[in-house]
């Protein structure tokens, strides 16, 4: 069962349990590739198939535009058609003879009183009345809508970006439908994604993308257990048909991440609260041996449902659980974006393919990692190596006012981000600018705002009197700057107090309004790219340090050095002779307080320190 197969995401195994037998509906929140489909699938498999239906449609001789609807046990609707069919060709039959006859009648009159014209005319007349009359074959016919026969498992139906059409059912248009030439209303009837679900799942992903029309539509049969099939599209003669109720008792899965409520519609969404459940799947899970074990069970599952690449060996599993680990980027962590990692299971299937080797190793898992790097990788590793080339960064000597910040694009890849800051002081009387150019200058301004306050407090340095000019050095499009603000600030302390900083350092941190620097996300990746650039050493959060997971080759090339107040940092980063007057003046002061400081949740949640971006 594939409910087996499912990993990590327990809590919402068992609510799905949970919901299959209560039949009721689920909402699924939570990151791309985490088993969201896999696990409304797996429902479908949970609800009983004896449920099943068998739907058709029937002409309806009083009003040719409203077909009527009948439903039956699966299996039955293949018989009525069959039946009907019989009876037809029987009738069919019977008429023919008729037909024959009378024309054979008329033509021996003809004959006999020798008016053969006229016999000719009457046979004619003849013929095409009863053409006329008779009613098409197909006309009586009954259209199979749903058929359900045969089937095990209640159906599962993925509608994820279905236009109202396709979800809702349409009428097809009929170009002939004057004259009686035309295909009759109740054969034109298309069934809906929401009536082929029928006693089954209808999943939709990213249910926010769907028009607020197609949603309230989808609410009205979630509520009805029924809705009526018409054509969508107003200029069709489909738009006159409308049948009676088609029965579309579905279970709804619907699924996303966060954002996705904001344009879920208000009712639909409390529909699936009032009667069902919402889940916030987790994104990883806890390192324990068990759970290892679990991605062990992963990795053979992937081989099976593959079938063309190799067994892997124990050592290979293990490569495979230390890139879960990484992935995680948080201390005692796996990974459960399992679909990206199905990739790498593949594509060191896919080496170990061409390498016709009997099975998966250590060293076909490293070079599929290197192969099936993200676009994100293959954009920071292009753009690490151009920037070297260029050198827009330095990785030696110090500099005022310059600093190596570190940032993700993408999930998984580091870049060095590139900050400088000039301080004048201010031209005008009233308040000082600060003037941030590079595609991060909003982010700049907000995080120079907060900065102002620190700096005020920490070196009593009013920077309203300065006109701060601060630059993102040729940013990357994708790159967020939240967690740069330890850079800006030491950045903009340098400019103002003309102390170099340390060229062969990067750093990382987002920094609190009370100057204590707070995690981030994506710790393991910007210090591979500061090892990559060539940094010696870099700073980050103390807190961030049980989540750093370096490859091997890195270890030696970096010195990791963890910092918990923006005075730590400093003393870090700033170089030469008027360091140790600033930092010890600093110190005096009032960093004390600072530096015994612990942060308080508000300042934990203010940093957004899970974002991977930070
Ligand atoms: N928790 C899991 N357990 C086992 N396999 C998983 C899990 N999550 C993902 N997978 C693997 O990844 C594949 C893709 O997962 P799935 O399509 O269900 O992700 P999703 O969360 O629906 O993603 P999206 O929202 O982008 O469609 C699955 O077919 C399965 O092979």
């Amino acid at each position: 069962m594939l409910i087996d197969q499912i990993i990590g995401q327990e809590e919402a195994v068992e609510t799905i349990k949970k919901a299959a037998k209560q039949r009721r509906n689920v909402l699924l929140i939570g990151e791309p590739g985490i088993g969201k489909s896999m696990i409304a699938k797996a429902m479908a498999e949970l609800l009983p198939p004896e449920d099943l239906q068998d739907i058709l449609v029937y002409p309806n001789v009083e009003d040719t535009n409203n077909p009527l609807v009948g439903v039956m046990p699966a299996g039955q609707g293949k018989k009525v058609i069959e039946n009907a069919k019989k009876q037809n060709k029987g009738q069919e039959e019977r008429r023919n003879i008729l037909m024959i006859t009378i024309i054979a009648f008329i033509m021996a009159i003809g004959f006999l009183t020798n008016q053969f014209l006229s016999a000719i005319i009457a046979v004619g007349i003849v013929f095409f009345a009863l053409y006329q009359l008779r009613p098409k074959g197909q006309q009586s016919t009954p259209k199979l809508l749903i058929n359900s026969d045969g089937k095990e498992v209640a159906p599962f139906v993925d509608a994820t970006g279905a236009h109202a059409g396709a979800l809702l059912g349409d009428v097809r248009h009929d170009p002939y439908q004057s004259g009686g030439l035309g295909t009759p209303a109740h054969e034109r009837v298309e069934s809906g994604m929401i009536h082929r679900a029928n006693k089954g799942v209808l999943y939709i992903d990213e249910i926010g993308t769907m028009t607020m029309k197609t949603q309230q539509e989808l609410l009205t049969a979630m509520q009805e257990h029924k809705y009526q099939i018409t054509g969508q599209s107003d200029n069709s003669s489909g738009a006159m048909v409308r049948t009676n109720p088609v029965p579309c008792d579905f279970v709804l899965v619907a699924s996303g991440n966060m954002e996705v409520l904001k344009d879920m519609h208000i009712a639909l969404r409390s529909r699936i609260r009032g009667y069902g459940y919402e889940v916030f799947m987790k994104d990883s899970m806890k390192d324990t041996p068990e759970n290892r074990k679990k991605l062990g069970q992963f990795v053979a599952q992937e081989v099976k449902n593959d079938g063309r690449i190799p067994h892997f060996t124990k050592e290979a599993v293990a490569e495979v659980i230390k890139e879960a680990q990484r992935r995680a980027g948080k201390k005692d962590a796996l990974t459960l974006k399992l679909r990206d990692l199905g990739g790498l299971v593949r594509a060191a299937g896919d080496v170990a393919v061409e390498e016709n080797a009997k099975e998966v190793t250590v060293e076909h898992v490293h070079e599929a990692r290197k192969q099936s790097r993200t676009l994100e990788q293959q954009i920071a590793d292009r753009y690490i190596s151009q920037r070297k080339e260029y050198s827009v960064f330095s990785n030696e000597g110090s500099k005022i006012g310059c600093i190596n910040g570190l940032a993700v694009i993408g999930n998984s890849s580091g870049i060095v981000l590139p900050i400088a800051a000039e301080a004048a002081p201010s031209q005008s009387k009233e308040e000082g600018k600060i003037i941030a150019a590079g595609k991060l200058g909003d982010i700049a301004k907000e995080a120079v705002q907060n900065v102002g306050a620190i700096i005020k407090k920490s070196i009593g340095t009013d920077i309203s009197n300065y006109d701060i000019h601060i630059q993102f050095v040729q940013s990357y499009d994708g790159v967020e700057g939240d967690s740069a603000s330890v850079s800006m600030a030491t950045a903009i302390i340098s400019a103002i107090e003309n102390i170099p900083i340390d060229q062969t350092l990067a750093l990382t941190g987002s920094l609190s309004v009370r100057g204590t620097v707070l995690p981030i996300g994506g710790a393991t990746y910007k210090i591979e790219a500061a090892a990559e650039s060539g940094m010696k050493k870099v700073l980050i959060p103390a807190s961030n340090m049980d989540d750093v997971l370096i490859d091997k080759k890195y270890v030696d090339q970096i010195e990791i050095i963890p910092v918990k107040t923006l005075t730590d940092v400093l003393e870090h980063a700033l170089v030469g002779p008027q360091k140790d007057e600033f930092i010890k003046s600093l110190k005096e002061n009032k960093i004390d307080k600072i530096k015994n400081y612990i942060p308080n949740p508000t300042d934990i949640i203010n940093s957004k320190p899970s974002k991977s971006n930070n």
